[in-house]
């Protein structure tokens, strides 16, 4: 579902590489956490799998595509495919919930008949179906990420991208959207998620893979957060 291999990505020519030599494999249907130090190649790692950036050397296949090969409005139509989600959340501020939501719906040109069935479906498995009149101000940060990861579902994506979905939530609310993440990945969708949050990856027990500069230094099955 999603390969790399043996991925190289230096920014500057001359510096050190951002990831250095990543060969891995991820199955269809599993649940990741990549975790590292600051500046260990996760988020360049996110960037270079919705092709926001391209490795220096080395391949990426997604979905049975190679990104190198992938040019135009197949890069756009790509990353639609994938449901990402980040710590900053990033709602439009002056639509509400359900406009939020059904944005990502409108882009892809779903007809309104679709949209009116699937939001109200998806803003119910994020727990969220009473407040889609909301506006992101009037929401506190646990519920703003799960609009933005009832927004990343809508679509039905096969693989869901989280870069520090945890980041600027208290545990509590953290757990919770953790919780959410496993009930997405048990109905088949591939979840790969980045973060520095020990407790979560020690929760969850699932696989672990462990960046320092640039390198893959572990992978456990059911893993826990090691520090370096
Ligand atoms: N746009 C850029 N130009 C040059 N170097 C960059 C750029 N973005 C990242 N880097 C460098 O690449 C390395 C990996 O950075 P990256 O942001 O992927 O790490 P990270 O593990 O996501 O860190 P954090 O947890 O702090 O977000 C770092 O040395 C960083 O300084």
């Amino acid at each position: 579902m999603i390969t790399l291999d043996d991925v190289v990505m230096v920014y500057e020519k001359g510096t050190q590489p951002a990831i250095d030599h990543v060969s891995l494999n991820i199955e269809k249907g599993e649940f990741v956490f990549v975790v590292g130090n600051s500046g260990s190649g996760k988020t360049t790692m996110v960037e270079l799998l919705l092709k926001e950036l391209n490795p220096t050397s080395g391949s990426i296949y997604v979905n049975g595509k190679e990104l190198n090969r992938l040019h135009g409005n197949s890069i756009a139509k790509y990353r639609r495919g994938i449901g990402v989600v980040f710590q900053d959340f990033r709602l439009l501020k002056d639509r509400n919930v359900y406009e939020n939501v059904a944005f990502a719906q409108r882009v892809i040109e779903k007809p309104n008949r679709v949209i009116k069935k699937r939001v109200p479906e998806v803003l119910t498995l994020v727990g969220l179906a009473d407040k889609y009149r909301s506006y992101p101000r009037e929401l506190s940060g646990g519920e703003q990420q799960r609009v933005a990861l009832a927004r990343a579902l809508v679509n039905r994506p096969n693989i869901l991208l989280a870069d520090e979905p945890t980041g600027n939530l208290d545990p509590r609310n953290s757990e919770e959207i953790m919780r959410l993440l496993e009930e997405i990945n048990m109905r088949g969708t591939t979840v790969l998620v980045v973060t520095h949050n020990r407790e979560i990856v020690n929760m969850m027990k699932k696989r672990v893979i462990r960046l320092r500069k640039g390198v893959i230094v572990s992978d456990e099955k059911e893993g826990g957060y090691i520090e370096d």
